[in-house]
């Protein structure tokens, strides 16, 4: 967290297309799972919650995996914080994820942010394609 800015929090949620950051993103909102959004754009939503008696504002950017070509260098210089998904019944979402963090290790260089890796659709372990190890 940026220390010159306790009150407002700033997650950045980045994976391949279809992983379900959308759809993770509205569950910790809403405590609901909606099944389908619209994926061709970055989307930006902000919530207060409660922390130790007082407010925070927390804003998390979906980042598109659709429009997606290039890294998005400027949704993590903005973020605080990123969480990286990806699904467990897709392999290339995994590699997709592995590389998204090996660029944002490069990137932290310039900007040291907490990073998370979050696996998705773990209801669908009958089609895992990522083994644990
Ligand atoms: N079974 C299952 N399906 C999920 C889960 N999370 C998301 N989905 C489904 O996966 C599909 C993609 O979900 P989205 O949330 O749109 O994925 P996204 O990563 O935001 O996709 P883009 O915005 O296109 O990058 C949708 O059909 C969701 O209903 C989950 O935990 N389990």
């Amino acid at each position: 967290m940026k220390t010159e800015d306790l009150s407002k929090v700033r997650i950045a949620v980045l994976g391949k297309v279809n992983v379900g950051k959308s759809a993770l993103t509205v569950r910790y909102l809403t405590r609901r799972f909606i099944g389908e959004y619209r994926s061709n754009a970055d989307l930006l939503y902000r919530q207060t919650v409660t922390i130790n008696n007082s407010p925070l504002e927390v804003e998390i950017i979906d980042v598109s995996g659709e429009t997606r070509d290039s890294f998005p260098s400027d949704q993590i210089c903005w973020a605080d914080g990123c969480i990286i998904v990806y699904s467990l019944i897709d392999k290339e979402s995994f590699d997709y994820a592995v590389s998204t963090l090996q660029n944002l290790q490069r990137h932290r260089a310039v900007n040291n942010v907490p990073v998370m890796l979050l696996a998705n659709k773990l209801d669908l372990e009958h089609l895992r394609q990522v083994r644990q190890k």
